[in-house]
């Protein structure tokens, strides 16, 4: 219910004034529903079908009105004005439907926006403790189920004021036998108040299923090759025909609820009638006219509450997708980068990065498990750094941490001296160029690939990058050369055209330090030799770190940093950045 009352006022907040008029125009279409059905009684007493006025009020004044009129007019004028109040209630309708789409489509683009906004703008550890398939199924499925809860709260909260005012008129009618109606109406709701909080059961039910169908295909396509490779096939058909089966039942769970909530409404409103029938005949003697009125706004108003008892079944069905969406802009705005400002323009490293007794480890990692421990090296501008070491070393910590895609649990990374946070940390991310493990390459041409990280590039410029990476040549030979399309995730290339391309990328962008991290590790030793001539030539232009297995990658390289459990040491060959004793002192001032 909270979470409701927190979408409920962000509707609020976000529609203003637009909320308001769409539900003050919902009871103006009740009252014209109530007035077309009202005169439809002054028709039948003109018919002599009532006798004078038969219990209704204003009636016997109306006709005798209308009998001063010549005969051929009364009926003709009494029929144009109901023609006209049905008519202006047809089109105020019309504008109802359209503006509660309106109001609905646009929330929803309001939140999507906000939660695409937070999922970009939040920080790269963030993306660690969420699963992407979680992610993807709070973007689409749980939006489309919040997305239908706003549409049933703007027709549950048209209802209620089309309700409202239809219950006034029945209550100016007669109110004996309103109150009768409304009293039964409120015991068949308190009947049915266990089938509300099944449905809500139900819903948590379909939002974890859906959940796992969203991990378990976005698993299943990213390893297809893998469970080709290894005839998983029989095993995943089962998985899929065992969730689809219970996603079915779950459907069916649900239909089935709210069909016998409809059974239950439709067959008290039988016995209802009956029984209000009996009563205003035999006890109330209530006249015919207004006996009729009164069955008929009921007949219209008793599907109403079927409505709102199915809208209110639906809603509580749709609070897990509320609470999902809820935690998720929760996440999001605790883990929300900076906003980008003037001064977080790429920064050109003059003297270069240096990290002062840096820890770091994952949220999963134990205390005794640093990926990264005491960590004190130094990167100098302009010069090529190699980061070695075991598999799990820590080499691809280091280097996101270098890169200012993570914070240091203890310690300090400092740029040019200054401690990085904040807007310095945006501005070194400016500044980076990165070509990682798994290159990444968007479904479309080679063109955009290059363009999208920097839109201006000439096609000079374009070339030059791809000589460098030593892709030059295949790209030339494709027939349609740099509008080719590469495929999903880059798919219709070879790994090693894949990392060439990617390199190609980093350096479109004319980063000033660029980072590789076993970047080259699916290319032939000619292409290999090729990129690390060309990083030879970028010496003294750019910062230059490369993780990298093959001791052919990092040879030539100016410093080497050796990593062992979290651990880092610089080679001997490397530069020195400060004297012992300075250094100790201030590595106890830090640990203090
Ligand atoms: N997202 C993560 N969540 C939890 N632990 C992680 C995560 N990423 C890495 N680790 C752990 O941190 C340690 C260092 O990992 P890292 O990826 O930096 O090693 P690496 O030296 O780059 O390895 P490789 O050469 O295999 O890529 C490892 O023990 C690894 O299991």
């Amino acid at each position: 219910m909270d979470d409701l009352r927190h979408y409920l006022g962000r509707l609020r907040s976000w529609a203003g004034a637009g909320l308001y008029v769409h539900l003050l125009a919902t009871a103006a279409l009740g009252l014209f529903d109530g007035v077309g059905l009202y005169l439809l009684v002054p028709m039948l007493g003109l018919l002599g079908l009532l006798g004078e006025g038969g219990g209704v009020p204003l009636l016997g004044q109306g006709l005798a009105a209308l009998r001063e009129l010549p005969d051929s007019y009364a009926l003709p004028l009494l029929l144009a004005v109901y023609v006209a109040v049905v008519g202006v209630q047809a089109l105020l309708q019309r504008v109802q439907s359209i503006r509660a789409v309106r109001l609905q489509q646009g929330f929803i683009r309001h939140l999507r926006l906000g939660l695409y906004e937070g999922l970009m703008r939040a920080n790269w550890p963030f993306f660690g403790r969420r699963r992407n398939s979680d992610i993807h199924h709070l973007l689409t499925s749980e939006l489309a189920r919040v997305s239908q809860a706003t549409h049933l709260l703007l027709q549950l909260a048209s209802s209620l004021a089309f309700t409202i005012v239809q219950i006034g008129i029945a209550f100016w009618l007669s109110a004996p036998l309103t109150g009768f109606a409304l009293a039964s109406g409120a015991l068949i709701a308190f009947a049915m108040r266990r089938k509300v909080r099944r449905a809500k059961a139900v819903g948590n039910e379909t939002s974890e299923l859906s959940q796992s169908f969203y991990a378990g295909i976005n698993d299943h396509f990213a390893g297809i090759k893998d469970i080709k490779s290894n005839r998983l096939e029989a095993s995943f058909l089962s998985w899929f025909g065992s969730l689809t089966g219970r996603m079915e039942a779950n459907f069916l769970a649900f239909a089935r609820l709210q069909a016998t909530t409809r059974s239950w409404y439709q067959l008290s409103a039988a016995a209802l009638i009956a029984v209000f029938v009996l009563l205003a005949v035999e006890v109330l003697h209530v006249g015919a006219g207004q006996l009729l009125l009164v069955v008929i706004i009921f007949a219209r108003l008793w599907p109403r509450f079927t409505t709102i008892q199915a809208g209110a079944e639906q809603l509580l069905s749709a609070a897990p997708a509320l609470r999902g969406l809820r935690e998720l802009e929760r996440d999001c705005a605790a883990a929300r980068e900076p906003e980008a400002t003037g001064a977080s323009d790429a920064m050109s490293l003059q003297r270069g990065l240096e990290c002062r007794y840096v820890y770091y480890r994952y949220g999963t990692q134990a205390e005794a498990d640093y990926a990264l421990r005491d960590v004190s090296i130094r990167i100098p501008a302009g010069r090529m750094t190699a980061i070695v070491g075991r598999s799990g070393a820590g080499k691809s910590t280091l280097a996101e941490l270098l890169m200012g895609l993570l914070e240091p649990e203890r310690g300090v990374l400092l740029a040019d001296g200054v401690p990085v946070s904040g807007e310095t940390r945006l501005a070194l991310r400016h500044s980076v160029g990165y070509v990682s493990q798994e290159p990444f390459l968007f479904h479309d041409s080679i063109r955009h690939n290059l363009l999208c990280v920097r839109p201006d590039a000439s096609e000079e410029e374009l070339w030059e990058a791809l000589r460098f990476a030593a892709a030059d040549e295949f790209v030339s030979r494709l027939p349609e050369g740099l509008d080719t399309v590469v495929g999903d995730r880059g798919c219709r290339l070879s790994g090693g055209e894949r990392q060439r391309l990617v390199l190609a990328r980093a350096i479109v962008r004319k980063p000033s330090i660029l980072v590789l991290d076993e970047a080259t590790s699916a290319l032939d030793s000619d292409n290999e030799e090729r990129i690390r001539e060309a990083l030879d030539r970028l010496r003294g232009t750019m910062t230059i770190v490369v993780i990298a297995h093959r001791l052919s990658t990092i040879r030539g390289a100016d410093q080497v940093i050796a990593m062992e459990r979290g651990e880092a040491s610089v080679s001997e060959t490397s530069i020195q950045t400060e004297g012992t004793g300075e250094a100790d002192r201030r590595k106890e001032a830090i640990r203090a």
